[in-house]
């Protein structure tokens, strides 16, 4: 039978291609789906139906997707990170041009001398105004970087090229990370150190419980009056009500970001997009085809990449049948299931099993078809979470 995607946002298609039509039903609305393709579509725990297997973000952040339940209901949460890195890396370079020469005012004066017919007129007027648009250049000055994932190494390394000073702040920075970050990037040890000797701040920081609020008035507070704050992030990092305030008593310059709210549209000192960091045909290709791999990969062999739950794990197939068997991280659950496949004389030919926080995933390659019955008994092993046999054909019939 086709496997059921239910696709919760527009996907390019490059990707919906990726799962062959004859193997897998795509719709926007399924009673039973077996798993879930979605973008920024905000999903509700009760939204998510018993059968779903797994949920694949097409983009980086996953705030939208409740992640601890379905870490608690054993279903992998995959995302495509750096997938969309280099479009979100052009607008912050946009970001910092916009935030430091005269362009939207200047090109909104503009606008208003349409009615100005005569051409010497014109150029005489714009020559006599040009002054009041007048900026910086971006060379020389220091920009700080707040997390330095796949989107702030790209935007480190875009500003070095830009020939501006780069300080950056990562307390959680992965050693893949750390390898691929440009040398010439200073580390600051405190977030108020960053923020103080910044002229510019841009974040790529994910949106956690930790980070909620993170950019809040003590910072505003140590940051210089003449600087910018970007945030191609997401909203909830910036407590607003500091924002607004410290706008109001300028202590900051400018605020340009991604995610517009009613208190901060149509303020002079802060510039707007309507979420498009990823909104590029290529960055939607790539993520796109990233989370229909990921996600079949899982469905059709148990695999698991780039996962925000679930720990990394590939295996050869060896075998035509596969258990793959998610468990709470606790001794011996492990032990009781390789002893029920010994008790029905199942060889095992192949296994792998890895940990990732409070839960343990196993993929176990059997040489026999496993009866009903017996993944029934695994599945009432206390700490098994959910067991799945993966395979060409379906368990074989009890016998008696
Ligand atoms: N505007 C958009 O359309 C758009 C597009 C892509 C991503 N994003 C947002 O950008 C975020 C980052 O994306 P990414 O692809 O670089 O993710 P990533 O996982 O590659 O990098 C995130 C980095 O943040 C660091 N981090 C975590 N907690 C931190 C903290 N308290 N202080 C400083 N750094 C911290 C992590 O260690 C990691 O290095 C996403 O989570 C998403 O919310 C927005
Ligand atoms: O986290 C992300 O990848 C971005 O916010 C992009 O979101 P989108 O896929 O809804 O454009």
């Amino acid at each position: 039978m086709a496997k059921r995607i239910l696709k919760l946002n527009q996907i390019s298609l490059l990707g919906l291609d990726r799962l062959p039509r004859d193997e897998y039903e795509i719709a926007s609305e399924f009673a039973q789906p077996d798993a879930i393709l979605l973008r920024s579509h905000k999903l509700q725990a009760e939204d998510i139906a018993d059968s779903v297997l797994a949920i694949a973000r097409a983009g980086a952040g996953v705030n939208n997707i409740p992640v601890d339940s379905c870490t608690a209901r054993g279903i992998p949460v995959f995302n495509t990170p750096g997938a969309n890195a280099n479009a979100v890396k052009e607008l912050v370079a946009v970001g910092l041009l916009l935030g430091s020469r005269g362009i939207i005012e200047g090109s909104e004066y503009v606008a208003t001398l349409k009615t100005l017919r005569d051409k010497a007129e014109l150029n005489q007027t714009l020559e006599a105004q040009k002054k009041r648009f007048k900026g910086n250049e971006l060379t020389g000055k220091t920009l700080g970087v707040v997390g330095l994932g796949a989107i702030g190494s790209m935007v480190a390394e875009m500003a070095l090229t830009l020939g501006m000073e780069v300080v950056g702040y990562d307390p959680a920075l992965s050693v893949d990370a750390a390898w691929r970050l440009p040398r010439e990037v200073r580390k600051a040890d405190t977030l108020s150190a960053l923020f103080s000797r910044s002229d510019y701040i841009t974040l790529h920081l994910p949106v956690l419980e930790s980070t909620i609020g993170m950019i809040n008035a003590d910072l505003f507070a140590v940051m210089q009056p003449h600087a910018c704050l970007l945030n191609f992030a997401r909203q909830e990092i910036v407590d607003e009500e500091a924002l607004v305030a410290a706008l109001d008593e300028r202590k900051l310059r400018k605020y340009i970001a991604d995610f517009p709210s009613p208190d901060l549209i149509g303020r002079s000192d802060v510039i707007l997009t309507p979420h498009i960091g990823a909104s590029t045909d290529e960055a939607e290709d790539n993520c796109a085809i990233m989370a229909a791999d990921q996600l079949r990969d899982f469905l059709e062999s148990g695999n698991i990449r780039n996962s925000v739950n679930f720990p990394a794990l590939h295996l050869e197939r060896v075998s035509g049948y596969r258990l793959a068997v998610t468990n709470t991280n606790v001794p011996r659950i492990l032990g009781s299931i390789l002893a029920l496949l010994a008790e029905q004389n199942i060889n095992v030919v192949d296994m792998l099993n890895k940990s990732r926080d409070e839960i343990a995933y196993n993929l176990i390659d059997i040489d026999t078809l496993p009866p009903e019955s017996l993944l029934e008994q695994m599945r009432q092993l206390e700490g098994v979470v959910n067991v799945r046999l993966i395979g060409n054909g379906k368990p074989a019939k009890d016998a008696g």
